[in-house]
Protein backbone atom coordinates (compact mmCIF):
# COMPACT_ATOMS: atom_id res chain seq x y z
CA UNK A 1 0.00 0.00 0.00
CA UNK A 2 1.35 3.07 -0.85
CA UNK A 3 1.33 6.05 -3.68
CA UNK A 4 3.33 7.79 -6.07
CA UNK A 5 5.39 10.60 -5.81
CA UNK A 6 6.72 12.54 -8.64
CA UNK A 7 6.09 9.44 -10.65
CA UNK A 8 8.25 7.20 -8.34
CA UNK A 9 6.37 4.73 -5.87
CA UNK A 10 6.81 4.42 -2.05
CA UNK A 11 5.05 2.02 0.00
CA UNK A 12 3.64 4.05 2.67
CA UNK A 13 0.83 3.17 4.83
CA UNK A 14 -1.84 6.50 5.72
CA UNK A 15 -0.38 8.49 7.95
CA UNK A 16 -3.25 9.74 10.77
CA UNK A 17 -0.55 11.58 12.98
CA UNK A 18 -1.05 14.74 11.57
CA UNK A 19 -5.01 14.96 12.18
CA UNK A 20 -5.27 13.24 15.39
CA UNK A 21 -5.77 9.99 14.55
CA UNK A 22 -8.37 10.50 11.72
CA UNK A 23 -8.79 9.50 8.42
CA UNK A 24 -9.17 11.87 5.64
CA UNK A 25 -9.72 10.38 1.98
CA UNK A 26 -7.35 12.42 -0.66
CA UNK A 27 -9.50 13.74 -3.15
CA UNK A 28 -9.73 12.31 -6.65
CA UNK A 29 -7.41 13.92 -9.09
CA UNK A 30 -8.76 13.16 -12.63
CA UNK A 31 -11.75 15.07 -13.17
CA UNK A 32 -12.94 14.71 -16.69
CA UNK A 33 -16.33 14.29 -18.16
CA UNK A 34 -17.22 12.28 -21.02
CA UNK A 35 -20.54 14.09 -22.60
CA UNK A 36 -22.59 12.69 -25.15
CA UNK A 37 -20.67 15.18 -27.80
CA UNK A 38 -17.62 15.53 -26.38
CA UNK A 39 -18.40 19.26 -25.94
CA UNK A 40 -19.01 19.64 -22.29
CA UNK A 41 -15.39 19.96 -20.78
CA UNK A 42 -13.46 19.51 -24.34
CA UNK A 43 -12.90 16.20 -25.75
CA UNK A 44 -14.13 13.77 -23.87
CA UNK A 45 -16.79 12.24 -26.19
CA UNK A 46 -19.15 9.26 -25.39
CA UNK A 47 -18.10 6.20 -27.96
CA UNK A 48 -18.52 2.61 -27.72
CA UNK A 49 -14.99 0.70 -27.02
CA UNK A 50 -13.13 3.89 -26.60
CA UNK A 51 -12.85 3.93 -22.60
CA UNK A 52 -11.98 0.77 -20.61
CA UNK A 53 -12.57 0.74 -16.95
CA UNK A 54 -10.05 -0.57 -14.08
CA UNK A 55 -11.83 -2.01 -11.53
CA UNK A 56 -11.85 -3.90 -7.79
CA UNK A 57 -14.58 -5.96 -7.26
CA UNK A 58 -13.45 -5.52 -3.79
CA UNK A 59 -13.68 -1.75 -3.03
CA UNK A 60 -16.94 0.04 -2.46
CA UNK A 61 -16.73 2.84 -5.09
CA UNK A 62 -15.41 0.64 -7.91
CA UNK A 63 -19.02 -1.28 -6.82
CA UNK A 64 -20.92 2.01 -7.85
CA UNK A 65 -19.23 1.71 -11.27
CA UNK A 66 -19.99 -1.67 -11.90
CA UNK A 67 -23.71 -1.52 -11.28
CA UNK A 68 -24.10 1.60 -13.01
CA UNK A 69 -22.33 -0.39 -16.48
CA UNK A 70 -24.96 -3.30 -15.66
CA UNK A 71 -27.87 -0.92 -15.03
CA UNK A 72 -27.11 0.44 -18.12
CA UNK A 73 -25.92 -2.13 -20.20
CA UNK A 74 -22.64 -1.08 -21.31
CA UNK A 75 -20.99 -3.89 -20.54
CA UNK A 76 -19.86 -4.26 -24.52
CA UNK A 77 -19.65 -0.83 -24.74
CA UNK A 78 -16.86 -0.47 -21.62
CA UNK A 79 -14.77 -3.71 -21.09
CA UNK A 80 -13.07 -3.59 -17.56
CA UNK A 81 -10.05 -4.88 -15.79
CA UNK A 82 -10.27 -6.35 -12.82
CA UNK A 83 -6.73 -6.23 -10.13
CA UNK A 84 -5.75 -8.83 -7.70
CA UNK A 85 -7.91 -8.40 -4.57
CA UNK A 86 -4.62 -8.38 -2.46
CA UNK A 87 -3.32 -4.01 -1.85
CA UNK A 88 0.17 -4.73 -0.84
CA UNK A 89 3.92 -3.22 -0.54
CA UNK A 90 2.87 -2.09 -4.18
CA UNK A 91 -0.46 -1.20 -4.19
CA UNK A 92 -3.33 -2.81 -6.25
CA UNK A 93 -1.72 -5.41 -8.49
CA UNK A 94 -2.30 -7.37 -11.89
CA UNK A 95 -0.90 -10.73 -10.07
CA UNK A 96 -3.16 -13.44 -11.74
CA UNK A 97 -5.44 -15.73 -9.70
CA UNK A 98 -6.98 -19.40 -9.35
CA UNK A 99 -10.38 -17.89 -11.04
CA UNK A 100 -8.87 -15.67 -14.11
CA UNK A 101 -10.24 -12.65 -13.32
CA UNK A 102 -7.74 -10.86 -12.68
CA UNK A 103 -5.37 -9.05 -15.29
CA UNK A 104 -4.34 -5.78 -17.86
CA UNK A 105 -6.15 -6.21 -20.87
CA UNK A 106 -4.92 -3.35 -22.51
CA UNK A 107 -1.38 -3.38 -21.76
CA UNK A 108 -0.46 -5.85 -19.51
CA UNK A 109 0.99 -4.43 -16.31
CA UNK A 110 2.08 -5.63 -13.08
CA UNK A 111 0.70 -3.11 -10.90
CA UNK A 112 -2.15 -0.14 -10.90
CA UNK A 113 0.63 2.35 -10.40
CA UNK A 114 1.53 1.83 -14.04
CA UNK A 115 -1.52 3.30 -15.40
CA UNK A 116 -1.21 6.79 -13.45
CA UNK A 117 2.62 6.86 -14.50
CA UNK A 118 1.23 6.21 -17.96
CA UNK A 119 -1.40 9.81 -17.60
CA UNK A 120 1.19 11.22 -15.77
CA UNK A 121 4.91 10.48 -15.72
CA UNK A 122 4.91 12.49 -13.01
CA UNK A 123 2.14 11.82 -10.96
CA UNK A 124 1.83 12.45 -7.20
CA UNK A 125 -1.16 10.73 -5.13
CA UNK A 126 -2.83 7.73 -4.26
CA UNK A 127 -3.66 5.23 -6.95
CA UNK A 128 -6.88 3.99 -6.65
CA UNK A 129 -9.34 2.33 -8.14
CA UNK A 130 -11.55 3.03 -10.07
CA UNK A 131 -9.93 4.33 -13.24
CA UNK A 132 -11.91 5.21 -16.56
CA UNK A 133 -9.35 5.03 -19.00
CA UNK A 134 -9.73 6.74 -22.46
CA UNK A 135 -8.12 4.87 -25.32
CA UNK A 136 -8.09 7.29 -27.84
CA UNK A 137 -6.04 10.16 -25.66
CA UNK A 138 -4.17 7.49 -23.81
CA UNK A 139 -4.97 9.14 -20.17
CA UNK A 140 -7.16 8.85 -17.29
CA UNK A 141 -10.93 10.33 -18.18
CA UNK A 142 -11.65 9.91 -13.90
CA UNK A 143 -10.82 7.99 -10.95
CA UNK A 144 -13.65 9.20 -9.08
CA UNK A 145 -16.57 6.88 -8.63
CA UNK A 146 -19.13 9.59 -7.79
CA UNK A 147 -18.44 11.18 -11.19
CA UNK A 148 -17.92 7.79 -12.85
CA UNK A 149 -21.68 7.32 -12.48
CA UNK A 150 -23.21 10.80 -13.67
CA UNK A 151 -21.58 9.84 -16.92
CA UNK A 152 -22.36 6.54 -17.46
CA UNK A 153 -26.31 7.47 -16.01
CA UNK A 154 -26.56 9.70 -19.68
CA UNK A 155 -23.59 9.78 -21.85
CA UNK A 156 -24.00 6.62 -23.94
CA UNK A 157 -27.84 6.77 -24.18
CA UNK A 158 -27.66 7.75 -27.96
CA UNK A 159 -25.11 4.92 -28.86
CA UNK A 160 -27.58 2.74 -27.12
CA UNK A 161 -27.24 2.20 -23.31
CA UNK A 162 -30.34 0.85 -21.93
CA UNK A 163 -33.08 3.55 -20.59
CA UNK A 164 -32.59 4.89 -17.35
CA UNK A 165 -32.51 7.68 -15.75
CA UNK A 166 -30.97 7.12 -11.90
CA UNK A 167 -30.48 10.98 -11.50
CA UNK A 168 -33.81 12.71 -12.63
CA UNK A 169 -33.93 16.45 -12.51
CA UNK A 170 -36.86 16.68 -10.14
CA UNK A 171 -35.05 14.22 -7.59
CA UNK A 172 -31.39 15.98 -8.07
CA UNK A 173 -31.80 18.12 -4.51
CA UNK A 174 -33.07 15.12 -2.24
CA UNK A 175 -30.90 13.01 -4.04
CA UNK A 176 -27.88 15.01 -3.50
CA UNK A 177 -28.94 15.70 0.41
CA UNK A 178 -29.06 12.46 1.05
CA UNK A 179 -25.81 11.57 -0.41
CA UNK A 180 -24.48 13.88 1.41
CA UNK A 181 -24.82 12.37 4.55
CA UNK A 182 -24.73 9.02 3.79
CA UNK A 183 -21.32 9.48 2.26
CA UNK A 184 -20.11 11.33 5.22
CA UNK A 185 -21.03 9.38 8.31
CA UNK A 186 -21.47 5.82 6.01
CA UNK A 187 -19.32 5.20 2.65
CA UNK A 188 -16.13 7.09 3.53
CA UNK A 189 -17.80 6.41 7.65
CA UNK A 190 -16.95 3.08 8.11
CA UNK A 191 -13.11 3.90 6.82
CA UNK A 192 -13.02 6.48 9.33
CA UNK A 193 -14.36 4.28 11.82
CA UNK A 194 -11.43 1.31 10.34
CA UNK A 195 -8.60 3.22 9.84
CA UNK A 196 -9.14 5.74 13.01
CA UNK A 197 -6.06 5.59 15.19
CA UNK A 198 -7.08 7.35 18.36
CA UNK A 199 -10.61 6.53 20.61
CA UNK A 200 -11.30 10.17 19.97
CA UNK A 201 -11.23 10.02 16.39
CA UNK A 202 -13.08 6.38 16.42
CA UNK A 203 -15.52 7.86 18.93
CA UNK A 204 -16.02 10.94 16.25
CA UNK A 205 -17.32 8.43 13.36
CA UNK A 206 -18.86 5.67 14.96
CA UNK A 207 -21.83 7.86 16.60
CA UNK A 208 -23.26 9.10 13.14
CA UNK A 209 -22.67 6.02 11.30
CA UNK A 210 -25.36 4.22 13.51
CA UNK A 211 -27.40 7.50 13.68
CA UNK A 212 -27.27 7.26 9.62
CA UNK A 213 -28.37 3.31 9.81
CA UNK A 214 -31.31 4.32 12.25
CA UNK A 215 -32.23 7.00 10.04
CA UNK A 216 -32.29 5.04 7.06
CA UNK A 217 -34.25 2.27 8.78
CA UNK A 218 -37.11 4.62 9.84
CA UNK A 219 -36.79 6.45 5.55
CA UNK A 220 -37.40 2.89 5.08
CA UNK A 221 -40.25 1.82 6.69
CA UNK A 222 -43.00 2.67 4.13
CA UNK A 223 -41.44 3.60 1.06
CA UNK A 224 -39.68 0.96 -1.23
CA UNK A 225 -36.39 3.19 -2.11
CA UNK A 226 -34.57 6.45 -0.46
CA UNK A 227 -36.99 8.63 -3.10
CA UNK A 228 -40.13 6.52 -4.03
CA UNK A 229 -41.01 3.77 -5.71
CA UNK A 230 -37.79 3.25 -8.10
CA UNK A 231 -34.35 2.89 -6.91
CA UNK A 232 -32.35 6.10 -8.03
CA UNK A 233 -28.51 7.33 -7.31
CA UNK A 234 -28.80 8.30 -3.45
CA UNK A 235 -29.42 4.08 -3.69
CA UNK A 236 -26.88 2.53 -5.91
CA UNK A 237 -24.71 4.27 -3.91
CA UNK A 238 -25.37 2.88 -0.61
CA UNK A 239 -26.03 -0.45 -2.01
CA UNK A 240 -22.04 -1.59 -2.00
CA UNK A 241 -21.77 -0.50 1.53
CA UNK A 242 -24.78 -2.41 2.78
CA UNK A 243 -23.37 -5.59 1.21
CA UNK A 244 -20.04 -5.14 3.06
CA UNK A 245 -21.18 -3.97 6.22
CA UNK A 246 -21.77 -7.63 8.02
CA UNK A 247 -19.80 -8.91 6.13
CA UNK A 248 -16.40 -6.69 6.93
CA UNK A 249 -17.21 -3.47 8.86
CA UNK A 250 -18.92 -4.88 11.44
CA UNK A 251 -15.96 -7.09 12.70
CA UNK A 252 -12.54 -5.55 10.60
CA UNK A 253 -13.81 -1.82 10.73
CA UNK A 254 -15.23 -2.02 14.43
CA UNK A 255 -18.94 -0.73 13.16
CA UNK A 256 -20.09 -3.31 16.17
CA UNK A 257 -22.77 -1.49 17.36
CA UNK A 258 -25.60 -3.35 15.34
CA UNK A 259 -25.49 -5.65 12.33
CA UNK A 260 -27.19 -5.17 9.30
CA UNK A 261 -29.69 -7.71 10.04
CA UNK A 262 -30.50 -5.87 12.82
CA UNK A 263 -32.39 -3.20 10.77
CA UNK A 264 -35.10 -5.25 9.03
CA UNK A 265 -36.13 -2.57 6.72
CA UNK A 266 -32.61 -1.80 5.93
CA UNK A 267 -32.14 -5.81 5.27
CA UNK A 268 -34.81 -6.28 2.70
CA UNK A 269 -33.78 -3.10 0.95
CA UNK A 270 -30.30 -4.57 0.19
CA UNK A 271 -31.95 -7.81 -0.13
CA UNK A 272 -34.03 -5.83 -2.69
CA UNK A 273 -31.93 -3.78 -4.35
CA UNK A 274 -29.45 -7.18 -4.77
CA UNK A 275 -31.76 -9.05 -6.47
CA UNK A 276 -32.60 -6.07 -8.90
CA UNK A 277 -31.60 -7.63 -12.41
CA UNK A 278 -28.07 -7.79 -13.53
CA UNK A 279 -26.98 -6.42 -9.87
CA UNK A 280 -26.05 -9.67 -8.20
CA UNK A 281 -23.39 -10.28 -10.92
CA UNK A 282 -21.21 -7.35 -9.98
CA UNK A 283 -20.79 -8.58 -6.96
CA UNK A 284 -17.80 -10.73 -5.37
CA UNK A 285 -17.84 -11.19 -1.80
CA UNK A 286 -14.70 -13.14 -1.64
CA UNK A 287 -12.67 -10.73 -3.46
CA UNK A 288 -14.43 -8.15 -0.91
CA UNK A 289 -14.07 -10.22 2.17
CA UNK A 290 -10.03 -11.47 0.98
CA UNK A 291 -9.08 -7.85 0.01
CA UNK A 292 -10.09 -5.72 3.69
CA UNK A 293 -8.19 -8.87 6.06
CA UNK A 294 -5.29 -9.59 4.17
CA UNK A 295 -4.31 -6.25 2.94
CA UNK A 296 -4.87 -3.76 6.23
CA UNK A 297 -1.95 -5.07 8.06
CA UNK A 298 -2.29 -2.32 10.50
CA UNK A 299 -5.98 -3.34 11.35
CA UNK A 300 -5.40 -7.09 10.94
CA UNK A 301 -1.26 -7.76 11.65
CA UNK A 302 -1.86 -11.60 11.57
CA UNK A 303 -4.22 -10.99 8.43
CA UNK A 304 -6.39 -13.92 9.83
CA UNK A 305 -9.69 -14.54 7.55
CA UNK A 306 -12.54 -15.50 10.25
CA UNK A 307 -15.15 -17.90 9.32
CA UNK A 308 -18.70 -15.97 8.88
CA UNK A 309 -20.88 -14.07 8.76
CA UNK A 310 -22.78 -16.72 6.55
CA UNK A 311 -25.41 -14.25 4.72
CA UNK A 312 -27.93 -14.96 2.22
CA UNK A 313 -28.87 -11.79 0.00
CA UNK A 314 -31.00 -14.38 -2.39
CA UNK A 315 -33.47 -14.67 0.59
CA UNK A 316 -36.99 -13.09 -0.35
CA UNK A 317 -37.15 -9.32 0.69
CA UNK A 318 -40.85 -9.09 0.75
CA UNK A 319 -40.81 -5.30 -0.38
CA UNK A 320 -42.95 -5.07 -3.60
CA UNK A 321 -46.30 -4.07 -1.90
CA UNK A 322 -44.27 -0.85 -0.55
CA UNK A 323 -44.34 0.10 -4.06
CA UNK A 324 -46.88 3.11 -4.80
CA UNK A 325 -46.56 3.80 -1.44
CA UNK A 326 -48.78 1.18 -0.04
N1 LIG B 1 -12.81 9.05 -4.44
C1 LIG B 1 -12.52 7.78 -4.94
C2 LIG B 1 -12.02 6.86 -3.85
C3 LIG B 1 -11.57 5.56 -4.42
C4 LIG B 1 -10.74 4.75 -3.40
O1 LIG B 1 -10.30 5.25 -2.36
N2 LIG B 1 -10.51 3.46 -3.71
C5 LIG B 1 -9.75 2.61 -2.83
C6 LIG B 1 -10.21 1.19 -2.92
S1 LIG B 1 -11.65 0.85 -2.01
C7 LIG B 1 -8.30 2.62 -3.24
O2 LIG B 1 -8.00 2.35 -4.39
N3 LIG B 1 -7.40 2.88 -2.30
C8 LIG B 1 -5.99 2.86 -2.50
C9 LIG B 1 -5.30 3.90 -1.67
O3 LIG B 1 -5.95 4.65 -0.94
O4 LIG B 1 -4.07 3.96 -1.76
C10 LIG B 1 -13.77 7.25 -5.63
O5 LIG B 1 -14.87 7.24 -5.02
O6 LIG B 1 -13.65 6.88 -6.78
Amino acid sequence: MGLLVNGQWQDQWYDTDATGGRFERSEAVFRHWITADGNGDGEFKAEAGRYHLYASYACPWVHRVLIYRALKGLESMIEVSFVHWLMGENGWSFQSDEDNIVGDKLFDSRFMYEIYQKADPQFTGRVTVPVLWDKQQKTIVSNESAEIIRMLNSAFDDLGATAGDYYPEAQRQAIDSINDRVYNTLNNGVYKCGFATTQKAYDEAVVPLFDTLEWLESQLDNQRFLCGDQPLEADWRLLPTLLRFDLVYHGHFKCNLKRLVDYPNLWAYTRDLYQWPGISTTCNFEHAKLHYLKSHETVNPHRIVPIGPAIDFDEPHGREQLTNGA
